[in-house]
């Protein structure tokens, strides 16, 4: 199945669409009972997913229920510039701060992905049977080399465990090199995964997604239910079949909700 792709002009036109994703996801799940995670990356998403999240109605913007978590984070103080939640904490109200599930970050790394897990476990699983996190939203960024969250390609992606929710990674290719992430078998759980990708070097990456190439690790992130959402830009969307091509054309599209 193909992903949904909404294909934007510029950052206006995509914070809308986002907003209006948003909007859709939170109306449905405000009416579920329970916590609403959200999982996010870094890099350059956090100001978009800020603006488009903060767009919402306030009334759809429950603070008690939503909880959101990092996918991935580098190994520093999240007062370093280079922190993915850092960055997050600076585009929010300082009252809103304890929204972000913590990354107790100590001079152990093992320890600090255990001590994640530990939160993600506390948080999400009350609420799910099994024993596999299920995000209810995940925004995923990606790399020029096909990374997301902190899953690089090639063995280093396959060192992170396939089952366990939380990994380490010491070795990245991006700096910093040592890093928390979570792994596949946490993002692929998700019951909707959204991709926020821009910028022409990423282009052969939004078309591994599409072909579902399980070369790269933003492509093998997809979740198990398929409800896969891009939102690119036009250089970003540079690579994909024309629209009237009938490459692109499969009907069946992703059940709008869980
Ligand atoms: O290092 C990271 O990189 C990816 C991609 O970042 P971008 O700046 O190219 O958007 C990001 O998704 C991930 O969370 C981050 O830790």
């Amino acid at each position: 199945m193909r992903p949904e792709i909404h294909v934007s002009g510029d950052d206006v036109e995509m914070v809308t669409q986002l907003k209006n994703y948003l909007t859709k996801r939170l109306k449905y799940l405000l009416d579920m009972p329970g916590t609403i995670g959200i999982g996010v990356s870094g890099g350059s998403m956090p100001p978009i997913f800020t603006k488009a999240l903060f767009a919402c109605d306030a009334d759809l913007l429950n603070w008690r229920r939503i909880r959101i978590f990092m996918v991935d984070e580098r190994y520093v103080d999240k007062d370093d510039e280079q922190s993915n939640l850092g960055t997050y904490l600076k585009l929010f109200p300082p009252e809103l701060a304890y929204v972000f599930v913590p990354i107790p970050i100590c001079n152990d790394l093992s320890l600090t992905a255990r001590l994640y897990e530990d939160n993600l476990r506390r948080i999400l699983l009350p609420e799910q049977s099994g024993t596999s996190p299920r995000f209810d939203l995940l925004f995923l960024g990606c790399g020029p080399d096909g990374h997301t969250a902190s899953l690089f390609p090639g063995d280093r992606a396959e060192h992170v465990t396939e089952y366990g929710w939380v990994g380490v990674v010491q070795d990245s290719p991006k700096p910093p090199k040592t890093r928390i992430t979570l792994s596949f078998a946490s993002l692929k759980f998700a019951k909707h995964s959204a991709f926020i990708i821009t910028g022409a070097p990423k282009a052969h990456v939004v078309r591994a997604i599409w072909d579902r190439d399980n070369t790269l690790p933003a492509s093998m992130a997809r979740p198990y239910n398929d409800r896969l959402t891009l939102f690119v830009d036009e250089a970003a969307a540079k690579s994909l079949p024309s629209r009237d091509s009938s490459e692109e054309s499969d009907s069946r599209s992703p059940q709008p909700f869980d």
